[in-house]
Parts: structure tokens; C-alpha cells; sequence
């Protein structure tokens, strides 16, 4: 056991407005998963934040991050930046499938982020830790994902209701995660009865010796909000974080650069993606696939000429045909890449940022080329190999950097894909967790690295070649300006491309944020 800590105290009462009774909660089996995810945010790991100094080593700590350099205050709640982390592999004595377990999973996870791991790698570290069952983890998953896209609200919530931010972060965690599963997003049903959520929430606090004095404090903050739900809220939601649950300066840039969609945009990312397949046309047809589906009872729509968009997000091992290639999973913005190529058969052709393999493979698909995948991780490289052997198509693996040259063989290609690493604050429907781990200045640094592997490539292109310049940033300085910037230096003919496409979702449109510049080369 570890030195026991005071017990929070609640704050006053909220005073906007008479408290309201508990609103009646949905019935509900445990949480969907979020699906299957089969891509990771897009560019270098986000800046870590520093490991907070341990007042006293109490057990192993074994996440603790390594140092970085931070140019900008912590957008959450200083006191959160843990004095003594908690065990975060802690294996509670649960039962493996009780909501308890999963909320403490949740709330692991969600204190891994905080030190600056991604979500799916801090899920990663968790379902190890936890031995959990194939079960816990879509349990967990789902928790940690809803708590991502609810965190700001919940922060304001918790810091609403108690006189100092909850320590350690796991704890803090653990009421966001049972904050989110109270306080559903507008419009969408409570996954779990309300009693069940704070029941479980107590036994998971004290299932941590990290936090087992703080249990009571845990049964009064859920009690206090349902109680005083709609006073609480009324007072947060006057807070942009609170009420768009992004950082403040996320929900600038996105007003600053998008006057009249901001709004729209910003709700977009915070709805759960749906699973969009791209159907292989060298296998199949859109139609005959659609048939298929159609023959196992599964609802999918089409949402572009090779997307389909399932109704119900579902493992990818029971997606028809799956592992002998028929279709991958792929937004159906990301697969206006290949077509944009005009590839033919014969060219040679560079993806220079090509992990895990989506355009790579769309690419092998449409045509008979000499495809060399490039990236600088050789780790996430090794999901390329993985991906083409699953469709049964052939490319070039290369480690390299894309700004650099030292891997090229100094013969020109015809057709160079550039999908830049960047924020990614363009799939943030994808990765909710991206908007709390990203900085401002990180727009300004990527932008920087894209231009030096742009520039980089351009000598790479033959005369005549076309170079497609892609990224999932809804950052003009990123996209736009940096398309014409490069145009600019030079002399880089624009060909029609989309763009900025904004992030959409529903019936016949929906895709992720990306954006596309084509560009010539002027003939020899
Ligand atoms: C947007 S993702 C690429 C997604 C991929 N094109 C696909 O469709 O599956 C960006 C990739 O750039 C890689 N990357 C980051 N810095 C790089 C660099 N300097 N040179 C080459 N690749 C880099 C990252 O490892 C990441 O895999």
C-alpha cells in the first residue's frame, strides 16, 4: 500500500439553478467497441510531457515517460501533473468482466495519456497489463474512447465539483471515464443504468491502493452530478472546452480558419467513425461485394466509387473475405489518393510516407506498378509487408526519411505520393484522443519537416511526373499554404485536385478531413 493521501472535499453546491432530479438512464449491455482500428495517428509521436518528480518512490513506476521540452502550459489542470503517479499496471481483484474492471482499465489508459501516449498504444500497454479478456477490452476501449471525446466537459465537471484536482491522474481518470458514461453526448443513449456506473466506479477505487482512501470521494462527486446535473452543466457549458470538449486553442484555429463551418466541424469530430471499407477491384466488384455482405446480414452503403460504409462497426476477422483480400479498411476520403496518381501500368512509382500500407495497396490494386514504400518507422513498416502479403500484392519496403536521399537509387519515378506526416487534426473522429496530446506549435514544426521532404522528392519526379501532396490536417499552414508555398519555390504546375475536404459524416458522404494538392512537372 501506498501513503494514503487526503481525501478530496467536494465544493459547494452548484447555483445556476435549482438542482434537477437524476434523469432517467438507458438500459444498456456493456459498450460496443469503438471497431476495429487499423491505423494510427498520423506523423511522429506527440511531444511526451514531462514525468512528474515523485515526492517518494512507492512502487515501481513503470510508465513513467522520458523528458521533453514543453513550450506551452499543460491544457489540463496543473495539479493533475501527478506528484506520486499511481501503479498504472496495477492489476486490480476484479471480477475480468465487470464494468469496475473496465472503468479502472479506462482510467489506466487515460492517465497514460496524460504522460503523452497515444490512446491505442496506452490501450496496448493496459490489455497486457491487465490480462484483460477479448471482452475487457472492447469494454475498455470503448470507456477510454468516449472519455477522450468528453474530456473536456468532464474536466470542467470535476473542477466544478471539487476543491483541488484529483490525484493521482488514474483517479482523475477513473471520474472522467464514469463522468462520460453518465453524461452521454447529446442525442445518444447512456450506455449503462446510472446507479450501476457509480456502484462500480466506488469498486474500482477501491480495488487501487493507490486510491482505495479516495472511494468515498468518488461515490460523492457521481452522487453530487447526478443530483445537481442540470445546475453543474448549465455552468460548464458557458466554457468552449466544456461545451466543444476540445482545448481552447484547438476551437480557435478551427473558428480562425473556418469562420462559418466551425461548428460543424468541430461536432464532427467528435462522432463515432463508422467503418469504411475499399473494396479490391482487382478481386471483386462493389456490387458483388455489396451482395456478399448483403448475404451474411450486414447493412453497408456506398459512400465512393470503391467505399463502402458499414452500418455496424464489426471485428475486421468477420468482415467477408477480409483476410483473403477482397476489401481493407480505409476512410473513403484516403482512397481519392490512387485515382488522383493516374497511374498506368509499368510506372515507377514512390510513397514516401507509406505506413501502414493503405495507399500503397490502393495503389497496387489500380495498377501493374513498381510500387517502393518508403517510411522513416521501420516498425510501422513491417504493417505494410503485413498488409500487402494480405492482398496478395508485391512492393519495394524501404526505411528511410523522406527528406533525405540516401536511400534512392538516383533513377527518377513517375508518380510520387507524399502523404506528409502532420497534426492528423483532420481524423480526430478517428483518434479523439489526438486534440488533448497535440500542441499548438507542432503545426509550425511538421509543417517545417513537410517542406523539407517536398522539397526532397521534387528532385526524385521525372519531367512530365505527377506528385500528389496529401494530409489529414485541418491546418492551413499545414495544407493549403504549404501547397502553394511549394508550388511557388518551384514552378510547380497545380493540377485539379479536391483540396480541403472537411470532415463530414452521413448517408452518401462521409470522410475524414484531408487534404489534396497534385502537382507537374514541367516537361524535359
Ligand atoms: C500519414 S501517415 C501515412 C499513411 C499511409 N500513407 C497510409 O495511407 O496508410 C504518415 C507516415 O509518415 C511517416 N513519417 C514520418 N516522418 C517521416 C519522414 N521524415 N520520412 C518518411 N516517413 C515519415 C510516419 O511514420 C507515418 O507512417
Amino acid at each position: 500500500m501506498t501513503e494514503k493521501r487526503p481525501t478530496l472535499t467536494l465544493k459547494p453546491k452548484a447555483k445556476a439553478k435549482p438542482a434537477g432530479p437524476a434523469r432517467p438512464q438507458a438500459k444498456g449491455g456493456p459498450g460496443k467497441s469503438a471497431g476495429p482500428r487499423t491505423d494510427q495517428p498520423r506523423g511522429p509521436a506527440p511531444q511526451k510531457r514531462p514525468a512528474p518528480a515523485p515526492a517518494k518512490a512507492p512502487a515501481p513506476i513503470p510508465q513513467a515517460k522520458a523528458p521533453s521540452s514543453i513550450d506551452e502550459a499543460p491544457r489540463l489542470r496543473q495539479s493533475h501533473e501527478v506528484k506520486v503517479p499511481a501503479q498504472l499496471d496495477f492489476r486490480p481483484a476484479l471480477k475480468g468482466d465487470s464494468l469496475a474492471f473496465a472503468l479502472l482499465g479506462a482510467a489506466s489508459s487515460l492517465a497514460r495519456v496524460r504522460t503523452g501516449t497515444a490512446l491505442p498504444q496506452a490501450l496496448g500497454e493496459v490489455f497486457q497489463a491487465y490480462d484483460a479478456t477479448p471482452q475487457a477490452r472492447g469494454a475498455m476501449q470503448d470507456i477510454a474512447y468516449r472519455s477522450m471525446r468528453q474530456l473536456g466537459r468532464s474536466e470542467a465537471l470535476l473542477d466544478l465539483m471539487t476543491s483541488k484536482a484529483p490525484e493521482p491522474a488514474m483517479l482523475a481518470g477513473l471520474l472522467c471515464a464514469a463522468l462520460a458514461l453518465l453524461d452521454p453526448p447529446e442525442g445518444s443513449q447512456a450506455p449503462y443504468e446510472a446507479f450501476t456506473v457509480v456502484d462500480q466506479a466506488v469498486g474500482a477505487a477501491g480495488a487501487h491502493p493507490d486510491f482505495a482512501h479516495a472511494k468515498a470521494m468518488v461515490n460523492a462527486v457521481l452522487r453530487r452530478f447526478l443530483r445537481e446535473r442540470d445546475s453543474l452543466r448549465a455552468i460548464v457549458m458557458s466554457k468552449p472546452p466544456a461545451r466543444w470538449n476540445y482545448p481552447q486553442w484547438w476551437i480557435d484555429a478551427v473558428q480562425g480558419a473556418y469562420p462559418q463551418q466551425w461548428q460543424d466541424i468541430l461536432l464532427a469530430g467528435n462522432r463515432q467513425p463508422p467503418l469504411t471499407l475499399r473494396v479490391n477491384l482487382r478481386k471483386t466488384s462493389v456490387d458483388d461485394y455489396l451482395r456478399t455482405l448483403a448475404a451474411s446480414g450486414i447493412e453497408a452503403s456506398r459512400v465512393g466509387p470503391s467505399a463502402l460504409r458499414l452500418a455496424q462497426a464489426m471485428n475486421v476477422a468477420q468482415i467477408p473475405g477480409f483476410e483473403q483480400g477482397l476489401v481493407s479498411v480505409q476512410d473513403a476520403g484516403a482512397q481519392l489518393a490512387a485515382p488522383l496518381l493516374d497511374l498506368r501500368d509499368g510506372m515507377r512509382v514512390l510513397d514516401a510516407c507509406a505506413a501502414p500500407g493503405g495507399k500503397s495497396g490502393h495503389i497496387l490494386e489500380t495498377a501493374d506498378v513498381a510500387l517502393t514504400a518508403l517510411d522513416v518507422d521501420g516498425r510501422r513498416l513491417a504493417r505494410v509487408d503485413q498488409n500487402l502479403q494480405r492482398l496478395g500484392l508485391q512492393a519495394t519496403v524501404k526505411t528511410g526519411a523522406a527528406e533525405n536521399a540516401d536511400w534512392w537509387d538516383g533513377v527518377q519515378y513517375d508518380r510520387i505520393l507524399a502523404d506528409v506526416p502532420c497534426t492528423a487534426s483532420g481524423i480526430v473522429r478517428r483518434h479523439p484522443d489526438i486534440r488533448w496530446l497535440r500542441r499548438k506549435s507542432d503545426t509550425h514544426q511538421l509543417a517545417t519537416l513537410s517542406t523539407k521532404i517536398l522539397d526532397n522528392l521534387w528532385q526524385m519526379l521525372r519531367p512530365d511526373g505527377k506528385l500528389l501532396f496529401v494530409t489529414c490536417s485541418l491546418w492551413p499552414q499545414e495544407s493549403e499554404a504549404q501547397a502553394a508555398a511549394f508550388a511557388a519555390r518551384h514552378g510547380a504546375v497545380r493540377l485539379d485536385a479536391p483540396g480541403q475536404l472537411l470532415p463530414t459524416s452521413g448517408a452518401g458522404q462521409d470522410h475524414d478531413g484531408l487534404f489534396y494538392a497534385l502537382f507537374q512537372k514541367a516537361g524535359a
